[in-house]
């Protein structure tokens, strides 16, 4: 690797992946993958190509196993075969990566090194990093059970920030046995172009920060689609515009009508200013905040498995705001649907009776 240009922070320059309290599986003989392709002379294409099986599966070929021995041009993670690319300071973004060379589409760019931390690590490291008042994230996942945290020890691949229109994405390959992430090149990229995937699915934990990549599909704020950005919904106060975030969504603005709108509807004012009521839409509107209630619950149950509890204080903010908005909506709706049984119902039939005791005789309250 060239020297790093001045100003640009510490970390450990690494290009395999570590274990950080984790065993590596030793890759058993019957799990090699083992391709068919043949090598031809004159034709170096030949090798392990775009028609080569293991290729096609996202695997690479093993050393010592390929058909086409020294010749073969599927074992790119493992040679650090990267394309050339440079270090550059952005306006806003912190560092960035360049292409210091033409890149093709579908070119592999370079691997997405760090250290391969499980689920309750990464969680641990992103709480710390923010205690510490890191504002770049660098940690990623890998898999149900793991993430990459590339804060202290990674490749160039943690300096390439965010685009919604990305010219890059990122890939997954079976490497001997092992899941990597590789940056893999959208479209052919010119020299001097700056490198950019979307980290929406991939972006972990961090602060919330506003996106300056300038696309004009901007999402306006780094993964605010993904599972991350929920739980991880924190803003920077120090001034940076960078961190600074008036008013931070927590969730669609839909749905924040969808549950204010109870409380206002037509059936409540009337309830309230004594006027006929809607059973019907008492009866629907309580149904329906029941069938929310319900979807809040299917979508927050993963979650709530994760942290092992159940109760509020066990999930993330952001989502137990959206299961107390829900209940309460559904309690709302409970409350108004029996507060009219009783109001319209009920208690006319108890007048009724004690009428009926006072005037014995007046068939016509009896009846009511
Ligand atoms: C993986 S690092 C990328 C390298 C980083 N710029 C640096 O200087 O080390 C991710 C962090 O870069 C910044 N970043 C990346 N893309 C951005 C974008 N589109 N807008 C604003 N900040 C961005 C955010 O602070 C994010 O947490």
């Amino acid at each position: 690797m060239d020297q790093l240009p001045e100003g640009v922070p510490p970390f450990i320059h690494i290009s395999q992946n570590e274990l950080f309290g984790l065993k590596r599986k030793k890759l058993k003989e019957e799990d090699i993958a083992i391709c068919e392709c043949v090598y031809d002379e004159t034709n170096p294409e030949s090798a392990c190509g775009e028609r080569c099986l293991n290729v096609l599966t996202s695997t690479e070929c093993t050393d010592g196993y390929c058909p086409c021995r020294q010749h073969c041009r599927n074992q790119k993670f493992q040679k650090c075969e990267y394309a050339r690319t440079k270090l550059f300071k952005t306006e806003g973004r912190g560092w960035g990566l360049l292409a210091d060379e033409n890149i093709k589409a579908g070119q592999f760019v370079i691997e997405y090194c760090g250290e391969i931390i499980s689920s309750a690590e990464a969680e641990k490291r992103s709480q710390a990093y923010e205690t510490l008042g890191l504002k770049d994230a660098y940690i990623i996942s890998l898999n149900a059970n793991c993430f990459i945290d590339a804060t202290r020890k990674g490749s160039l691949a943690r300096f390439i920030n965010h685009s919604c229109q990305p010219n890059c994405e990122t890939r997954k390959w079976t490497v001997l046995g092992e899941t990597r992430v590789g940056i893999f090149a959208k479209k052919d990229i010119s020299v001097g172009n700056e490198l950019a995937y979307d980290y929406n699915f991939e972006w972990y934990g961090g602060a919330t920060v506003r996106c300056l990549c300038g696309a004009a599909n901007c999402s306006l704020f780094l993964g605010a689609k993904s599972h991350g950005f929920q739980e991880y919904n924190h803003v920077w106060e120090d001034g940076d515009d960078r961190y600074t975030v008036e008013k931070i969504p927590l969730y669609d603005s839909a749905e924040d009508e969808q549950f204010s709108s109870y409380g206002t509807s037509p059936s409540e004012r009337e309830l309230a200013a004594g006027g006929e009521i809607h059973w019907l839409g008492l009866f629907e509107r309580k149904n329906k905040a029941n069938a929310d209630l319900n979807s809040v619950y299917d979508e927050i149950r993963p979650i709530i498995e994760k942290h092992e509890g159940d109760s509020q204080d066990s999930v993330p903010t952001s989502v137990a705001m959206k299961w107390i908005d829900a209940t309460c909506a559904k309690y709302k709706a409970d409350f108004n649907f029996h507060f009219s049984i009783i109001k319209n119902v009920m208690c006319p039939s108890i007048l009724a009776e004690n009428e009926a005791k006072l005037s014995p005789g007046d068939g016509q309250n009896e009846t009511k």
